[in-house]
């Protein structure tokens, strides 16, 4: 049976903006304020998804979420007409009132783990949604994205979706970003690399002294369980506590993996030899690690240019390729590194460059915007077909975004009642585009 690892990339919502909402994420702060562009952030998206899928890869597309979040709004005391909740926050808690507005569910990366069919006891394929507990603007996000995972991959008979983590943050879950899997082929057994940030319940474990560790070591575990993993099948690492004090708020800023190949920065884990010698031991096959020193590319370059938060995908010929941003191309040491790269006998053969930097400057590049969900042919046939991306759905995506989305967007217009009414017109026609029945409140 044919396998692949589809990619599932977040259709960025028409409130995209600006917030600084995110503590430690260098461009969240560093961009806090910048005016966006809705419009051109959800068509930047929409270009790379169908690169993709022109190089003949699965692709497909996960609703974004309902914004202004009027819910969160009134659980929090603000009260009368639907104006009335937005124009009372504005005045009263700005910050709360922009926490309920973001498009942060942009970055699927951030949507759930997911772990193949071919890893778990029962043969089906899992899906937990992220808690992201530590951001008050993503914890908001789970729920409405377990009932978009459950609309686009709805089949039980071959998929299992979990409920989100307890939301403590002992159980600090950031889904995907912190989770990459090793194999020979999509369809055989890999190994599941969970990495996490600190260990919750040990209070004399390693952590950051500066800025957060999103993903706990118990959140990993847990996650773990759920799938259905065994033991042989997963390694848990911990990411090196200095470079999340440097920016690295999530492991997908720091390596990437695909299939035999692990690409990852000098400074990105604690104990690196001895996690590469486990996972060798567990992974019978060849083995690329690639490890970028520090005296080529400094930790602020990589976090900057986003050269770890690449996609490596490998295209039906055989071979992989890096789907880079084109701050990769800006930044010479980084530039010079992927070009080098190219050369050393790897089976990484091309890069190519996008432009998506609405979502880079909210600390958001190729790989945030994208969940990998590897696949049989089977289970692919079982995915609701609306959401796959091809030149229909891309004209209509296009079409879509075109009548609905605002080309500027700043902090003051989030107070604007008529944001409500353009972005629930403009997501119940997407669920009928990608026939997703009533996943949004408003709906219900
Ligand atoms: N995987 C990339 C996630 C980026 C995301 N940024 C944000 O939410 C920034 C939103 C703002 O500041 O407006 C985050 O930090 O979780």
């Amino acid at each position: 049976m044919k396998h692949f690892e589809a990619n599932f990339d977040g259709l960025v919502g028409p409130t995209h903006n600006y917030a600084g909402l995110s503590f430690g994420n260098v461009a969240s702060l560093s961009n806090a304020a910048l005016v966006s562009n809705p419009k051109a952030a959800a068509k930047q998206g929409l270009q790379k998804a169908k690169a993709l899928a022109d190089m003949g890869m699965v692709q497909g597309m996960l609703a974004p979420q309902e914004r202004p979040d009027l819910y969160t709004l009134r659980r929090i005391g603000f009260s009368g007409s639907d104006a009335n909740v937005l124009k009372q926050a504005a005045k009263e808690a700005p910050m709360l009132l922009n926490a309920c507005c973001s498009a942060s569910s942009m970055w699927t990366a951030n949507a759930a783990t997911v772990s193949p069919s071919a890893d778990t006891r029962d043969g089906k394929l899992h899906f937990t949604p992220a808690n992201l507990v530590d951001k008050l603007h993503r914890s908001i996000e789970p729920l409405t994205t377990g009932r978009i995972l459950t609309a686009t991959f709805s089949d039980p008979h071959y998929f299992h979706h979990h409920s989100h983590l307890p939301e403590h943050n002992s159980f600090g879950d950031e889904g995907a970003a912190n989770h990459t899997r090793l194999c020979i082929e999509y369809g055989h057994a890999g190994v599941e690399l969970f990495v996490y940030g600190q260990e919750a319940t040990n209070p004399n474990a390693p952590k950051p002294q500066k800025y957060p560790a999103r993903q706990t070591l118990e959140a990993s575990m847990a996650v773990a369980r759920l799938h259905q993993l065994e033991e042989d099948n997963c390694v848990f690492i911990q990411q090196n506590p200095d470079v999340i004090d440097q920016g690295v708020f999530h492991n997908d800023v720091i390596a990437v993996g695909n299939q035999n190949v692990l690409f990852y920065h000098e400074q990105a884990f604690l104990n690196t030899q001895h996690k590469i010698d486990e996972i060798k031991r567990k992974l019978d096959t060849e083995l690329y690690f690639i490890e970028v020193p520090t005296a080529k590319v400094a930790i602020n370059d990589a976090v900057k240019s986003y050269l770890f938060n690449t996609q490596i995908i490998t295209l039906p010929s055989g071979e992989m390729v890096i789907v880079a941003p084109t701050d990769c191309q800006e930044n010479p040491a980084v530039f010079a590194y992927l070009n080098e790269l190219l050369t050393l006998n790897t089976p990484i053969k091309q890069v190519l460059y996008f432009d998506v930097k609405q979502s880079m400057q909210n600390g958001g590049g190729p790989a945030c915007l994208r969940l990998r969900v590897a696949m049989n042919e089977m289970e692919v046939a079982a995915v609701n077909q609306h959401t796959l991306m091809n030149d229909a759905l891309f004209a209509r995506l296009n079409l879509w975004v075109d009548k609905h989305y605002r080309d500027r967007l700043t902090t003051l217009d989030l107070a604007d009642p008529q944001l409500i009414i353009e972005s629930r017109t403009a997501l119940d026609e997407l669920t009928q585009i990608m026939k997703l029945g009533s996943v949004y409140q408003f709906q219900r």
